[in-house]
Protein backbone atom coordinates (compact mmCIF):
# COMPACT_ATOMS: atom_id res chain seq x y z
CA UNK A 1 0.00 0.00 0.00
CA UNK A 2 1.14 3.23 -1.23
CA UNK A 3 1.30 5.66 2.00
CA UNK A 4 1.70 9.56 0.56
CA UNK A 5 2.52 11.95 3.79
CA UNK A 6 1.29 15.41 3.81
CA UNK A 7 3.15 17.43 0.73
CA UNK A 8 2.75 20.94 -0.17
CA UNK A 9 2.25 22.02 -3.94
CA UNK A 10 2.70 25.11 -5.52
CA UNK A 11 0.70 25.13 -8.67
CA UNK A 12 0.13 27.11 -11.29
CA UNK A 13 -3.28 28.15 -12.40
CA UNK A 14 -4.60 29.92 -14.58
CA UNK A 15 -7.05 32.75 -12.81
CA UNK A 16 -8.78 35.93 -14.08
CA UNK A 17 -7.50 38.31 -11.76
CA UNK A 18 -8.58 41.59 -11.03
CA UNK A 19 -6.22 44.36 -12.42
CA UNK A 20 -6.15 47.85 -12.18
CA UNK A 21 -8.58 49.86 -14.56
CA UNK A 22 -9.85 53.56 -13.99
CA UNK A 23 -9.81 54.08 -10.17
CA UNK A 24 -12.59 55.83 -8.23
CA UNK A 25 -11.61 59.74 -8.70
CA UNK A 26 -10.72 59.01 -12.45
CA UNK A 27 -13.74 57.30 -13.12
CA UNK A 28 -15.98 59.80 -11.25
CA UNK A 29 -13.97 62.77 -12.94
CA UNK A 30 -14.40 60.90 -16.38
CA UNK A 31 -18.11 61.44 -15.69
CA UNK A 32 -18.33 65.18 -14.93
CA UNK A 33 -18.11 65.08 -10.97
CA UNK A 34 -15.12 67.48 -9.49
CA UNK A 35 -14.08 64.36 -7.19
CA UNK A 36 -13.88 61.13 -5.68
CA UNK A 37 -11.98 61.62 -1.49
CA UNK A 38 -11.31 60.34 1.51
CA UNK A 39 -11.10 61.77 4.91
CA UNK A 40 -7.90 61.40 6.91
CA UNK A 41 -6.40 61.89 9.90
CA UNK A 42 -2.75 63.01 11.41
CA UNK A 43 -1.73 60.04 13.04
CA UNK A 44 -2.43 57.42 9.99
CA UNK A 45 0.15 59.36 8.25
CA UNK A 46 2.96 57.60 9.91
CA UNK A 47 1.27 54.14 8.11
CA UNK A 48 3.37 53.98 4.86
CA UNK A 49 1.08 51.35 3.27
CA UNK A 50 -1.90 53.83 4.44
CA UNK A 51 -0.49 57.19 3.01
CA UNK A 52 0.64 55.55 -0.27
CA UNK A 53 -3.13 54.38 -0.85
CA UNK A 54 -4.14 57.93 0.23
CA UNK A 55 -2.04 59.81 -2.20
CA UNK A 56 -3.30 57.59 -4.91
CA UNK A 57 -5.28 60.28 -7.11
CA UNK A 58 -6.63 57.28 -9.44
CA UNK A 59 -8.88 57.22 -6.25
CA UNK A 60 -8.78 60.00 -4.83
CA UNK A 61 -8.53 63.70 -6.07
CA UNK A 62 -9.38 64.73 -3.07
CA UNK A 63 -8.90 64.62 0.87
CA UNK A 64 -10.42 65.62 3.99
CA UNK A 65 -8.94 66.55 7.73
CA UNK A 66 -10.93 64.46 10.42
CA UNK A 67 -10.31 66.54 13.08
CA UNK A 68 -7.21 69.12 12.66
CA UNK A 69 -9.38 71.85 11.15
CA UNK A 70 -12.03 71.59 14.19
CA UNK A 71 -11.61 74.23 16.47
CA UNK A 72 -10.35 72.76 19.83
CA UNK A 73 -8.02 71.81 17.68
CA UNK A 74 -6.95 74.83 16.29
CA UNK A 75 -7.61 77.21 18.77
CA UNK A 76 -7.59 76.12 22.19
CA UNK A 77 -7.32 79.10 23.93
CA UNK A 78 -9.12 82.11 22.86
CA UNK A 79 -7.07 83.73 19.99
CA UNK A 80 -4.27 81.06 20.42
CA UNK A 81 -4.34 79.71 17.14
CA UNK A 82 -2.35 76.54 16.16
CA UNK A 83 -2.34 75.63 12.68
CA UNK A 84 0.71 72.53 12.83
CA UNK A 85 -2.03 69.77 12.59
CA UNK A 86 -4.11 71.32 9.50
CA UNK A 87 -1.18 72.14 7.72
CA UNK A 88 0.50 68.82 7.24
CA UNK A 89 -3.40 68.02 5.99
CA UNK A 90 -3.24 71.05 3.72
CA UNK A 91 0.25 70.26 2.53
CA UNK A 92 -0.18 66.74 1.53
CA UNK A 93 -3.38 67.53 -0.85
CA UNK A 94 -1.57 70.41 -2.39
CA UNK A 95 1.49 67.58 -2.54
CA UNK A 96 -0.22 65.00 -4.72
CA UNK A 97 -2.97 67.63 -6.62
CA UNK A 98 -5.96 66.52 -4.57
CA UNK A 99 -8.71 69.08 -3.62
CA UNK A 100 -8.87 70.02 0.02
CA UNK A 101 -12.29 70.11 1.60
CA UNK A 102 -11.75 72.02 4.94
CA UNK A 103 -13.66 70.99 8.10
CA UNK A 104 -15.14 72.48 9.64
CA UNK A 105 -15.65 75.86 11.39
CA UNK A 106 -18.63 76.38 13.71
CA UNK A 107 -20.00 73.13 14.69
CA UNK A 108 -21.08 72.39 18.84
CA UNK A 109 -18.80 69.05 18.97
CA UNK A 110 -15.24 69.15 19.56
CA UNK A 111 -15.54 72.81 21.10
CA UNK A 112 -12.71 73.94 23.72
CA UNK A 113 -14.43 74.33 26.77
CA UNK A 114 -13.80 78.58 26.58
CA UNK A 115 -16.36 78.33 23.70
CA UNK A 116 -18.70 75.47 24.80
CA UNK A 117 -18.87 76.56 28.67
CA UNK A 118 -17.82 80.37 27.86
CA UNK A 119 -20.18 83.15 29.71
CA UNK A 120 -21.52 84.84 26.47
CA UNK A 121 -23.53 87.68 25.05
CA UNK A 122 -24.90 87.86 22.01
CA UNK A 123 -21.95 90.52 21.17
CA UNK A 124 -19.24 88.65 23.06
CA UNK A 125 -20.11 85.34 21.18
CA UNK A 126 -20.74 86.72 17.43
CA UNK A 127 -17.46 88.20 18.28
CA UNK A 128 -15.53 85.16 19.38
CA UNK A 129 -17.30 83.11 16.40
CA UNK A 130 -15.85 85.92 13.80
CA UNK A 131 -12.56 85.77 14.80
CA UNK A 132 -12.12 82.39 14.87
CA UNK A 133 -13.49 82.08 11.30
CA UNK A 134 -11.51 85.23 9.98
CA UNK A 135 -8.57 83.95 11.40
CA UNK A 136 -9.07 79.98 9.90
CA UNK A 137 -10.20 80.79 7.00
CA UNK A 138 -7.44 83.66 5.98
CA UNK A 139 -4.78 81.06 7.34
CA UNK A 140 -5.87 78.38 4.54
CA UNK A 141 -7.37 81.12 2.05
CA UNK A 142 -6.60 79.93 -1.36
CA UNK A 143 -5.89 76.12 -0.18
CA UNK A 144 -9.95 74.89 0.67
CA UNK A 145 -11.95 73.77 -2.49
CA UNK A 146 -14.98 74.06 0.21
CA UNK A 147 -15.14 75.14 4.04
CA UNK A 148 -18.27 73.03 5.82
CA UNK A 149 -18.76 76.56 7.60
CA UNK A 150 -21.84 75.18 9.85
CA UNK A 151 -21.90 71.55 11.01
CA UNK A 152 -25.09 69.23 12.50
CA UNK A 153 -27.02 72.70 13.44
CA UNK A 154 -29.78 70.74 13.24
CA UNK A 155 -32.26 68.25 15.78
CA UNK A 156 -33.48 65.76 14.09
CA UNK A 157 -37.00 67.37 13.28
CA UNK A 158 -35.49 70.06 11.89
CA UNK A 159 -35.38 72.36 14.86
CA UNK A 160 -32.34 74.13 15.45
CA UNK A 161 -29.91 72.36 17.94
CA UNK A 162 -29.39 74.12 21.32
CA UNK A 163 -25.82 75.14 20.64
CA UNK A 164 -23.89 77.70 22.52
CA UNK A 165 -24.15 79.49 19.18
CA UNK A 166 -28.08 79.01 18.96
CA UNK A 167 -28.40 80.03 22.54
CA UNK A 168 -26.68 83.43 22.67
CA UNK A 169 -27.05 84.43 18.56
CA UNK A 170 -30.49 82.74 17.63
CA UNK A 171 -30.67 81.40 13.90
CA UNK A 172 -28.71 84.59 12.48
CA UNK A 173 -25.41 83.05 13.70
CA UNK A 174 -25.63 80.61 10.17
CA UNK A 175 -25.49 83.65 8.26
CA UNK A 176 -23.03 85.47 10.19
CA UNK A 177 -21.07 82.62 9.83
CA UNK A 178 -21.52 82.45 6.32
CA UNK A 179 -20.60 85.75 5.46
CA UNK A 180 -17.65 85.74 7.89
CA UNK A 181 -16.17 83.27 5.72
CA UNK A 182 -17.00 84.51 2.17
CA UNK A 183 -14.99 87.68 3.33
CA UNK A 184 -11.57 86.13 4.02
CA UNK A 185 -12.01 84.03 1.22
CA UNK A 186 -14.12 84.49 -1.69
CA UNK A 187 -13.03 81.62 -3.92
CA UNK A 188 -14.00 79.03 -1.10
CA UNK A 189 -17.01 76.82 -1.38
CA UNK A 190 -19.31 77.57 1.54
CA UNK A 191 -21.34 74.50 2.95
CA UNK A 192 -23.85 73.55 5.31
CA UNK A 193 -22.82 69.82 6.25
CA UNK A 194 -24.95 67.31 8.54
CA UNK A 195 -26.40 63.82 8.81
CA UNK A 196 -30.02 62.03 8.27
CA UNK A 197 -30.59 64.49 5.49
CA UNK A 198 -30.09 62.05 2.85
CA UNK A 199 -33.77 61.23 2.18
CA UNK A 200 -36.72 63.60 2.81
CA UNK A 201 -37.97 64.14 6.02
CA UNK A 202 -38.22 67.02 8.61
CA UNK A 203 -34.12 67.74 9.28
CA UNK A 204 -33.59 67.69 5.63
CA UNK A 205 -36.42 69.99 5.44
CA UNK A 206 -34.85 72.06 7.99
CA UNK A 207 -31.43 72.40 6.17
CA UNK A 208 -33.42 73.28 3.05
CA UNK A 209 -34.54 76.03 5.56
CA UNK A 210 -31.16 77.37 6.26
CA UNK A 211 -30.24 77.22 2.87
CA UNK A 212 -33.16 79.69 2.56
CA UNK A 213 -32.26 81.44 5.36
CA UNK A 214 -28.25 82.10 4.51
CA UNK A 215 -29.72 83.15 1.35
CA UNK A 216 -32.49 85.85 2.40
CA UNK A 217 -29.88 87.60 4.46
CA UNK A 218 -27.69 87.66 1.49
CA UNK A 219 -24.62 85.85 2.52
CA UNK A 220 -23.17 83.07 -0.01
CA UNK A 221 -23.81 79.35 0.34
CA UNK A 222 -22.87 77.61 -2.13
CA UNK A 223 -23.71 73.77 -1.11
CA UNK A 224 -25.19 71.19 1.26
CA UNK A 225 -22.81 68.09 2.48
CA UNK A 226 -25.01 65.55 3.05
CA UNK A 227 -22.76 63.20 5.17
CA UNK A 228 -24.19 59.75 5.05
CA UNK A 229 -23.27 57.73 8.11
CA UNK A 230 -25.21 54.86 7.03
CA UNK A 231 -26.50 51.83 7.85
CA UNK A 232 -26.09 48.80 6.13
CA UNK A 233 -29.17 47.45 4.74
CA UNK A 234 -31.05 50.63 6.43
CA UNK A 235 -29.51 52.99 3.72
CA UNK A 236 -32.13 55.06 2.07
CA UNK A 237 -32.70 53.94 -1.20
CA UNK A 238 -31.42 55.20 -4.68
CA UNK A 239 -34.71 56.97 -5.49
CA UNK A 240 -35.00 58.42 -1.69
CA UNK A 241 -32.00 59.96 -2.21
CA UNK A 242 -31.77 61.09 -5.77
CA UNK A 243 -35.46 63.10 -5.21
CA UNK A 244 -34.05 64.16 -2.03
CA UNK A 245 -30.64 65.89 -3.25
CA UNK A 246 -33.18 67.60 -6.24
CA UNK A 247 -34.64 69.41 -3.70
CA UNK A 248 -31.65 70.79 -2.10
CA UNK A 249 -29.73 71.61 -5.56
CA UNK A 250 -33.18 73.55 -6.80
CA UNK A 251 -32.47 75.91 -3.99
CA UNK A 252 -29.45 76.43 -6.55
CA UNK A 253 -27.00 75.45 -4.62
CA UNK A 254 -24.44 72.15 -5.35
CA UNK A 255 -24.43 69.04 -3.32
CA UNK A 256 -22.05 67.05 -2.47
CA UNK A 257 -21.85 63.42 0.00
CA UNK A 258 -19.42 64.74 2.52
CA UNK A 259 -18.56 61.65 4.76
CA UNK A 260 -19.74 58.35 3.29
CA UNK A 261 -19.59 55.30 5.40
CA UNK A 262 -22.16 52.13 5.41
CA UNK A 263 -20.90 50.11 9.18
CA UNK A 264 -22.74 47.40 10.06
CA UNK A 265 -22.93 44.94 12.88
CA UNK A 266 -20.04 43.00 13.71
CA UNK A 267 -18.75 40.36 12.32
CA UNK A 268 -18.93 41.07 9.23
CA UNK A 269 -20.78 38.20 6.98
CA UNK A 270 -20.68 37.55 3.04
CA UNK A 271 -24.70 38.36 2.98
CA UNK A 272 -23.58 41.95 4.64
CA UNK A 273 -20.28 42.56 2.83
CA UNK A 274 -22.64 42.12 -0.67
CA UNK A 275 -25.34 44.04 1.15
CA UNK A 276 -22.78 46.83 1.90
CA UNK A 277 -21.89 46.87 -1.26
CA UNK A 278 -24.97 47.62 -2.73
CA UNK A 279 -25.69 49.99 -0.54
CA UNK A 280 -22.57 51.80 -1.22
CA UNK A 281 -23.35 51.87 -5.43
CA UNK A 282 -27.06 53.28 -4.51
CA UNK A 283 -25.70 56.63 -2.71
CA UNK A 284 -22.92 56.82 -5.45
CA UNK A 285 -25.64 56.11 -8.33
CA UNK A 286 -27.46 58.99 -6.62
CA UNK A 287 -24.61 61.40 -6.77
CA UNK A 288 -24.05 60.25 -10.33
CA UNK A 289 -27.51 61.25 -11.16
CA UNK A 290 -27.42 64.63 -10.53
CA UNK A 291 -25.61 67.65 -11.55
CA UNK A 292 -25.18 69.57 -9.07
CA UNK A 293 -23.82 66.44 -6.42
CA UNK A 294 -20.15 67.72 -7.53
CA UNK A 295 -18.12 64.58 -5.75
CA UNK A 296 -18.06 62.15 -2.66
CA UNK A 297 -16.25 62.04 0.12
CA UNK A 298 -15.91 58.51 2.08
CA UNK A 299 -14.93 59.09 5.72
CA UNK A 300 -11.87 57.37 5.58
CA UNK A 301 -11.06 54.57 3.07
CA UNK A 302 -10.10 51.68 5.08
CA UNK A 303 -11.65 49.88 8.60
CA UNK A 304 -8.06 49.93 10.05
CA UNK A 305 -8.89 53.83 10.46
CA UNK A 306 -12.68 53.60 10.70
CA UNK A 307 -14.14 56.44 13.14
CA UNK A 308 -17.13 53.76 13.47
CA UNK A 309 -15.77 51.39 16.21
CA UNK A 310 -14.96 53.66 18.96
CA UNK A 311 -18.36 55.93 18.27
CA UNK A 312 -20.56 52.07 18.02
CA UNK A 313 -20.52 49.99 20.18
CA UNK A 314 -20.25 46.19 18.34
CA UNK A 315 -20.33 48.11 14.67
CA UNK A 316 -17.39 48.82 12.26
CA UNK A 317 -16.33 47.62 8.46
CA UNK A 318 -18.05 50.33 7.36
CA UNK A 319 -15.14 51.56 4.79
CA UNK A 320 -14.75 50.00 1.02
CA UNK A 321 -10.82 49.08 2.34
CA UNK A 322 -10.66 46.59 4.66
CA UNK A 323 -8.13 46.58 7.91
CA UNK A 324 -5.46 45.24 5.83
CA UNK A 325 -6.12 47.73 2.86
CA UNK A 326 -7.72 45.39 1.12
CA UNK A 327 -10.72 46.10 -0.83
CA UNK A 328 -14.08 45.10 -0.53
CA UNK A 329 -16.76 44.33 -1.98
CA UNK A 330 -18.30 48.11 -1.42
CA UNK A 331 -15.30 48.78 -3.77
CA UNK A 332 -16.63 47.17 -7.12
CA UNK A 333 -20.40 48.59 -5.80
CA UNK A 334 -18.64 52.23 -6.12
CA UNK A 335 -16.59 51.90 -8.89
CA UNK A 336 -19.99 50.58 -11.19
CA UNK A 337 -22.11 53.55 -10.01
CA UNK A 338 -19.01 55.93 -11.28
CA UNK A 339 -19.37 53.91 -14.77
CA UNK A 340 -15.54 52.75 -14.39
CA UNK A 341 -14.99 49.05 -15.31
CA UNK A 342 -12.84 46.23 -13.31
CA UNK A 343 -10.76 45.10 -16.03
CA UNK A 344 -9.75 41.56 -15.59
CA UNK A 345 -6.87 40.03 -17.55
CA UNK A 346 -5.81 36.07 -17.39
CA UNK A 347 -3.09 35.65 -15.21
CA UNK A 348 -0.80 33.19 -13.40
CA UNK A 349 -1.70 32.72 -10.14
CA UNK A 350 0.14 30.42 -7.46
CA UNK A 351 -2.78 28.34 -5.58
CA UNK A 352 -1.46 26.09 -2.76
CA UNK A 353 -2.99 22.71 -2.65
CA UNK A 354 -1.68 20.39 0.37
CA UNK A 355 -2.37 16.50 -0.48
CA UNK A 356 -2.49 14.09 2.43
CA UNK A 357 -5.20 11.58 4.17
CA UNK A 358 -7.36 14.25 4.34
CA UNK A 359 -7.83 15.17 0.45
CA UNK A 360 -6.52 18.43 -1.03
CA UNK A 361 -7.98 22.00 -0.13
CA UNK A 362 -7.15 25.28 -1.87
CA UNK A 363 -8.19 28.78 -1.99
CA UNK A 364 -8.06 31.45 -4.63
CA UNK A 365 -5.97 34.05 -4.48
CA UNK A 366 -7.75 36.72 -5.92
CA UNK A 367 -7.24 38.68 -3.24
CA UNK A 368 -4.90 38.22 -0.24
CA UNK A 369 -6.02 36.81 3.02
CA UNK A 370 -2.66 37.37 5.71
CA UNK A 371 -0.60 39.24 3.68
CA UNK A 372 -0.94 42.85 1.67
CA UNK A 373 -2.37 43.80 -1.79
CA UNK A 374 -3.27 41.08 -3.92
CA UNK A 375 -0.57 38.75 -3.78
CA UNK A 376 -1.00 37.74 -0.30
CA UNK A 377 -1.39 33.86 0.91
CA UNK A 378 -3.43 32.03 2.69
CA UNK A 379 -2.13 32.68 6.17
CA UNK A 380 -5.00 34.05 8.76
CA UNK A 381 -3.93 34.94 12.28
CA UNK A 382 -7.51 34.11 13.10
CA UNK A 383 -10.20 32.32 11.46
CA UNK A 384 -9.67 30.78 7.90
CA UNK A 385 -9.21 31.90 4.40
CA UNK A 386 -12.57 31.71 2.84
CA UNK A 387 -13.33 32.89 -0.79
CA UNK A 388 -15.87 36.09 -0.35
CA UNK A 389 -16.49 35.99 -4.10
CA UNK A 390 -14.63 35.68 -7.43
CA UNK A 391 -12.32 38.40 -7.02
CA UNK A 392 -10.89 38.12 -3.48
CA UNK A 393 -10.54 35.63 -0.14
CA UNK A 394 -10.66 36.98 3.59
CA UNK A 395 -9.94 35.42 6.69
CA UNK A 396 -13.54 34.65 7.90
O1 LIG B 1 -11.91 60.89 14.87
C1 LIG B 1 -13.29 61.20 14.95
C2 LIG B 1 -13.74 61.92 13.70
O2 LIG B 1 -13.63 61.08 12.57
C3 LIG B 1 -15.19 62.32 13.87
O3 LIG B 1 -15.58 63.07 12.75
C4 LIG B 1 -16.99 63.39 12.72
C5 LIG B 1 -17.82 62.20 12.29
O4 LIG B 1 -19.04 62.56 11.69
C6 LIG B 1 -19.63 63.83 11.96
O5 LIG B 1 -20.28 63.87 13.20
C7 LIG B 1 -21.03 62.73 13.60
C8 LIG B 1 -22.11 62.38 12.60
O6 LIG B 1 -22.83 61.27 13.06
C9 LIG B 1 -23.47 61.45 14.34
O7 LIG B 1 -24.12 60.25 14.66
C10 LIG B 1 -25.28 59.97 13.88
C11 LIG B 1 -26.44 59.71 14.82
O8 LIG B 1 -27.57 59.36 14.03
C12 LIG B 1 -27.38 58.18 13.25
O9 LIG B 1 -28.60 57.92 12.56
C13 LIG B 1 -26.28 58.41 12.23
O10 LIG B 1 -26.06 57.23 11.48
C14 LIG B 1 -25.00 58.80 12.97
O11 LIG B 1 -23.99 59.14 12.03
C15 LIG B 1 -22.45 61.77 15.39
O12 LIG B 1 -23.12 62.03 16.61
C16 LIG B 1 -21.63 62.98 14.97
O13 LIG B 1 -20.58 63.22 15.88
C17 LIG B 1 -18.68 64.98 11.95
O14 LIG B 1 -19.02 65.90 10.93
C18 LIG B 1 -17.23 64.54 11.80
O15 LIG B 1 -16.39 65.62 12.12
O16 LIG B 1 -15.34 63.12 15.04
C19 LIG B 1 -14.98 62.47 16.25
C20 LIG B 1 -13.53 62.05 16.17
O17 LIG B 1 -13.17 61.31 17.34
Amino acid sequence: MVRFSTIALALASVLPQLTQGAGLHTSAVAKGKLYFGSATDNPELTDAPYLTQLSNTDDFGQITPGNSQKWDAIEPSQNTFSYTKGDVIADLAAKNGQKLRCHTLVWHSQLPSWVSSGSWTNATLIAAMKNHITNVVTHYKGKCYAWDVANEALNEDGTYRDSVFYKYIGEAYLPIAFATAAAADPDAKLYYNDYNIESAGSKSSGAQRIVKLVQQYGAKIDGVGLQAHFIVGSTPSQSAQTSNLAAFTALGVDVAYTELDIRMTLPSTTALLTQQSTDYKNTVAACMANTKCVGITIWDYTDKYSWVPSTFSGQGDACPWDKNLVKKPAYAGILAALGGTSSTTTTLVTSTTTAGSGGATSVPLYGQCGGSGWTGGTTCASGTCKPINNWYSQCL
